[in-house]
């Protein structure tokens, strides 16, 4: 099987971008419109990325995750970087596809010049991140609008 790490592109949206997404949560209703105004936008910022596995004899994607860079005051002005929106397509897992995503994400946030990564998960998946390199701290607090 031949798997591509890579940037999301706009052509993504037919190869399975919002059904892999589904995956994770709701998606609600994304349109190629809606789904190609957010690309274009997020596109043109230098603190978004989110990189995909396509499985390129299918032309499915079968992975994503993101890494978005906040730039601060503290730490001299400096960046940190939050990973959201982890998944791989279920007929897919157990094969280091995850590990590769949030690998590619590591490394890009390193070259950004990010001083840490930080992301809330489940319980179930912390072993998942720990197997990343990353480790528990503190906890996670929410509140919906
Ligand atoms: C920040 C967020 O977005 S959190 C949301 C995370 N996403 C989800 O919960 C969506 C549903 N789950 C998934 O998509 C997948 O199960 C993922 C992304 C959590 C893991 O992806 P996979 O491709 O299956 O993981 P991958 O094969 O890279 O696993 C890497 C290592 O972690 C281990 N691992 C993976 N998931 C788990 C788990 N839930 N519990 C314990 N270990 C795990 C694997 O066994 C492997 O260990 P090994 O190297 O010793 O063999």
């Amino acid at each position: 099987m031949d798997f591509v790490v890579r940037d999301l592109e706009k052509g993504d949206f037919r190869k399975g971008f919002p059904e892999i997404l589904s995956q994770l949560t709701t998606v609600g209703n994304v349109s190629l419109e809606s789904f190609t105004a957010r690309f274009e936008e997020i596109n043109l910022s230098p603190d978004y990325k989110t990189v995909v596995i396509e499985d390129s004899e299918k032309q499915r994607i079968i992975a994503t995750a993101t890494l978005l860079i906040e730039r601060k005051f503290i730490r001299g002005c400096g960046k940190a970087g939050h990973i959201e929106d982890v998944v791989v397509d279920q007929t897919y897992r157990g094969k280091c596809l995850g590990q590769r995503v949030i690998e590619a994400l590591l490394e890009a946030a390193r070259e950004a010049g990010c001083y840490k990564v930080i992301l809330d998960c489940a319980e179930a998946n912390a072993a998942f991140y720990e197997k990343c390199g990353l480790t528990r701290k503190e906890i996670q607090m929410v509140k919906y609008f």
